[in-house]
């Protein structure tokens, strides 16, 4: 088999699949079905963007998607894995194994310095520090913040955290991103490098990527735009 061959059997693969999924929140007065019946196929290397207005239960979908919440029905399954066949320890191994995330509170751990909040995915995989160090200097470079690596979230402003968690988000090379506004805080210039790398990423990685965006320029950018209407997705005619 040819190189590219190879690359586009590698694309070909289902890298997540939601059937029939539900959500139903039952902690109000009144139960509230935020999702209702959802399905989704996201091939390995394509990039899916998640529109819908406040309230259309996206965060929910994305909560589940990464295995932080769970469906009241219906399947999800990642990388050919069932979610509701793995306990939390579990669920946590295959979220660091496959799984990038990129969330509006970017969560970076604010004693440690950029360059080790990048690493983390890996040294809690067990990589050794140096290793791990050094795959995440070279993503903090690819997003422009190489100059910054040795400062602490708190001395950074929100666009350069954000791109401190899109490096930690890439750093273990995982089949799927899960983003949610991942542009929310950058200036266009920067959202175009952004746009680039995923690009690349999607390119050379075979890395699928779920993006909940309100930026209708991202999610132009993306090779499906699909609209949370009524708890399910349909395609968005925009
Ligand atoms: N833990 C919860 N318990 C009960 N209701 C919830 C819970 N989380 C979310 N909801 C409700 O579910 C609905 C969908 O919320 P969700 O945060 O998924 O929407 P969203 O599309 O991400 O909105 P936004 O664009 O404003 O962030 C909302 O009506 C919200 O109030």
């Amino acid at each position: 088999m040819t190189t590219a061959t190879t690359a586009n059997a590698a694309k070909a693969r289902v890298m997540l699949e939601c059937r029939d999924v539900t959500r139903t929140y039952s902690e109000g007065p009144e139960d509230l079905t935020v999702l209702d019946g959802l399905s989704l196929r996201v091939r390995a290397g394509e990039r899916v963007a998640i529109v819908g207005s406040s309230g259309s239960g996206k965060t929910t979908l994305l909560n589940l998607l990464g295995g932080l919440d769970r469906p009241s029905r219906g399947q999800i399954v990642i990388a050919d894995e069932p979610l509701a066949g793995l306990n939390e320890a579990a669920l946590g191994r295959f979220r660091n194994r496959y799984i990038g995330f990129v969330y509006q509170f970017h969560h970076l751990l604010a004693e440690f310095t950029a360059l080790e909040n990048a690493a983390l995915p890996l040294i809690i995989r067990g990589q050794r520090k140096r290793e791990a160090e050094k795959r995440a200097r070279a993503l903090l470079e690819r997003v422009g913040m190489a100059p910054r690596a040795d400062h602490k979230p708190g001395e950074l402003s929100g666009g350069e955290r954000q791109r401190v968690a899109i490096a930690r988000a890439l750093v273990t090379d995982p089949g799927l991103v899960l983003m949610d506004e991942p542009t929310g805080n950058l200036d266009q210039s920067t959202a175009a490098t952004i746009l680039g790398l995923m690009d690349e990423l999607a390119r050379e990685s075979a890395c699928a990527f779920v993006i909940v965006t309100h930026d209708t320029d991202l999610a132009a950018h993306q090779d499906r735009v699909l609209r949370l209407d009524g708890g399910h997705l349909v395609a968005d005619p925009a």
